[in-house]
């Protein structure tokens, strides 16, 4: 990691309730943040986007959140208000999620919405954050930003979608970015496409990245650090660099569902639901 720790996450918990009793869904996972790229990865259900979307704020209702610690900077993400969390979400933590046709809104131009992205945090005229806008679509590497720019999101293919989406979220130059399986309804052409202006545009501008991902291959070509969920628990933290090092059954097992050359590739162990470091 590197020497500033920009959020530090100590004991989170997040629970919900439910007709059919209690769901632990994330149990006691710490970790601190650097300006680096830290993947979150599990199967499904293992509470990676849970984790990502407690420290925005973005629980759901029936859900409940507890914390040693939360802090991201100067702000204890524990018990914000309304109001107070306006000021963090989209300015300083940013969210992109899978899929850009549930994020951008069908009836407002790409353009619009980006400008009012921008506008929502700073205080400047349309001809200003027109320009702004445009700047962030050719960041984004759309070819032809001015015709993006007039464009509904229907009119656009998917993987323009989620440049789009990048570029909403970049635009107010957050200082961190939770990126939420962002490519996952891609195809695999396009989703390397998108993740390399991601990290391009994470590099640039110095930001931290949590990346989460069901697939480990992905998440340490491009990040610096893995956590790996279980359950609810991180049950390994590793470098990207030392992935092979990795001791923790269900990582190994996460390894070895990578695709081989000739085109096969194991199925995903189960593992004992009772194992000891999956309880509590
Ligand atoms: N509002 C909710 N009410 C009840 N249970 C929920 C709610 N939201 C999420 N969960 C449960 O929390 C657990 C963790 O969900 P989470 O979305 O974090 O998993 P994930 O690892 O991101 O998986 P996926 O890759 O499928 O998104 C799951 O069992 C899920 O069903």
């Amino acid at each position: 990691m590197t020497s500033e720790t920009l959020l530090t996450v100590k004991n989170l918990a997040v629970s919900f309730t439910t007709s059919k009793g209690p769901i632990n869904a994330v149990r006691g996972v710490s970790f601190d943040l650097g300006r680096e790229r830290l993947g979150i990865v599990g199967e499904s259900g293992s509470g990676k986007s849970q984790t990502g979307r407690a420290i925005l704020g973005l629980t759901a209702s029936n859900g409940t959140i507890t914390a040693d610690e939360m802090q991201f900077r100067d702000v204890d993400l524990r018990n914000l208000s309304p109001r107070q969390w306006r000021k963090v979400r989209g300015a300083r933590i940013s969210m992109i999620m899978q899929d850009p046709k549930y994020s951008l809104n069908p009836v407002m131009t790409i353009g619009d919405q980006i400008i009012e992205a921008y506008r929502e945090h700073h205080k400047v005229g349309t001809k200003e954050a027109t320009h702004r806008a445009i700047e962030m679509l050719e960041a984004v590497k759309i070819r032809d930003p001015q015709r993006v720019f007039k464009s509904y999101p229907h009119e656009v293919s998917g993987g323009m979608g989620q440049r789009v989406m990048i570029a909403m979220m970049l635009i107010p130059d957050p200082e961190l970015l939770i990126a939420d399986e962002p490519t996952s309804a891609l195809d695999v052409t396009v989703q390397l496409q998108v993740m390399a202006i991601l990290d391009d545009l994470v590099r640039e501008r110095g930001m931290a990245l949590i990346f989460i991902s069901h697939d480990l291959h992905l998440v340490s070509s491009f990040c610096d650090r893995v956590l790996v969920m279980y359950q609810g628990h991180v049950v390994e933290e590793i470098r990207a660099s030392e992935l092979d090092l990795a001791k923790h059954p269900y990582t190994r097992g996460l390894l070895n569902c990578l695709p081989k050359m000739d085109g096969n590739h194991d199925d995903l162990p189960v593992l004992q639901r009772q194992a000891s470091w999956a309880e509590g």
